[in-house]
C-alpha cells in the first residue's frame, strides 16, 4: 500500500507525549479536508541522521500503512518535508494501557470518585478487543515481538488498541532485560523458545498474550515481580507458570494456562482465543455472574 504523505503545513505540534532515544512524540492536530475541525495527533518525530533514516521510516511506514483494524492503532502516514521527519498517527487519550490499568484499579492510590476501579467485565472487554487486534495480526503473518499492555493504548470509552510508539525500552526499562551487551528483551512475556532459541513466532505472541491476560486481571502488575530477571529465566524455562490472579475468574486462568503451554504449536490460536473470550463476555457470563 502506497504510504500516505502528509504535507508539513497540515501539522501543528502541540506538547510532548513521551520521549524515547529514537525520538519525542508530541501531541497535536492535522488539518484533513474531510473535517472542519483539526483531527487530534500523535506525533512521532525521528532524529534525522542521514539517508538511511530515510529507508528505515519508508520500511516501518509500509509495514504499518498495511495494518489496517479497528484495533490497530491508525497510521495516517509520514511527513517528509519537516526536519525531523514526522509518522503521524491517531491520538489515543487515555494513554497507554499499562498505565490506565495502574491507574484505575483498587489498591492504585490515585483511583478516586471520579475513575471507578474496572470491573470484571471491564477487564474483559479490553482483553477481546487486544484478541481481535491480535487476530489481526496473525492473519496478516505479522508477528509481534513485544505484546504487552505498555504497547497497547487507550482512547474513549475504554476502546483499546494495539500500537506504541518504539519508546517502551525507555520507559518501561524494568520489563526488559539485556543479555550482556545484546538485544533487550521483554523476557517475563517471552516463552522458553525465545529465551532459549531466540525463536519469535505467531505462537509465541500468543504466550505473551497469555502475559498481557494476566497484566489486565492483577491490575497492571508486573509478571513475577519480586524476581530478579535471571531467576525469571530460570522458572520460565523450567516449566513454571503465573499464579491465577485474585480477582481472575477461573475460565479466564484456563485460558491464560493454554496460552502458556511449552510446546509452541500446542498453544490455541489467537483466532481461537478471541473467540473463547468472546464468549465469556456474552450472554452466558450473565448466568455465571456469580463465578465473576
Ligand atoms: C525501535 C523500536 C523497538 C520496538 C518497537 N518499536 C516500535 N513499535 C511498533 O512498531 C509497534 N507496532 C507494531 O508492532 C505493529 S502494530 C502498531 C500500530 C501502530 C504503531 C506501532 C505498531 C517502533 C515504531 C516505529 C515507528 C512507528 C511506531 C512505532 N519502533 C520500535
Amino acid at each position: 500500500a502506497p504510504v500516505p504523505v502528509i504535507p508539513n503545513d497540515t501539522l501543528k505540534f502541540d506538547r510532548p507525549l513521551g520521549e524515547g532515544a529514537f525520538g519525542v512524540v508530541y501531541f497535536g492536530t492535522m488539518d484533513t479536508p474531510l473535517r472542519d475541525a483539526p483531527l487530534p495527533v500523535a506525533l512521532k518525530t525521528l532524529h534525522a541522521v542521514g539517508a538511511s533514516v530515510h529507508q528505515e521510516v519508508e520500511r516501518e511506514a509500509a509495514t504499518l500503512s498495511s495494518l489496517k483494524h479497528d484495533h490497530i492503532v491508525t497510521f495516517y502516514g509520514v511527513c517528509y518535508d519537516s526536519s525531523p521527519m514526522v509518522m503521524v498517527f491517531e491520538y489515543m487519550e487515555q494513554g497507554d494501557l499499562n498505565n490506565y490499568l495502574r491507574e484505575h484499579n483498587e489498591d492504585s492510590g490515585v483511583a478516586d470518585y471520579l475513575t471507578a476501579p474496572l470491573s470484571v467485565m471491564d477487564d474483559l472487554q479490553i482483553a477481546v478487543q487486544i484478541a481481535a487486534g491480535m487476530s489481526y495480526l496473525a492473519s496478516q503473518h505479522f508477528v509481534h515481538r513485544d505484546l504487552a499492555t505498555r504497547n497497547c493504548l487507550v482512547g474513549k470509552n475504554l476502546l483499546v488498541k494495539i500500537g506504541d510508539f518504539g519508546m517502551s525500552r525507555d520507559i518501561y526499562m524494568s520489563d526488559y532485560y539485556t543479555f550482556g551487551c545484546e538485544a533487550m528483551l521483554p523476557v517475563r512475556w517471552m516463552p522458553p523458545e525465545s529465551i532459549l532459541y531466540r525463536r519469535f513466532t505467531i505462537d509465541s505472541d500468543v504466550w505473551s498474550f497469555g502475559v498481557l491476560l494476566w497484566e489486565i486481571f492483577t491490575g497492571g502488575q508486573q509478571p513475577w515481580y519480586g524476581y530478579s530477571n535471571q531467576e525469571v529465566i530460570t522458572k520460565i524455562t523450567a516449566g513454571h507458570v503465573l499464579p491465577c490472579p485474585e480477582k481472575c475468574p477461573d475460565d479466564m486462568y484456563v485460558i491464560m494456562k493454554k496460552c502458556w503451554v511449552k510446546n509452541p504449536s500446542e498453544r490455541p490460536n489467537m483466532s481461537a482465543l478471541h473467540q473463547s473470550i468472546l464468549s465469556l463476555t456474552k450472554l452466558d457470563n450473565c448466568i455465571h455472574i456469580g463465578s465473576l
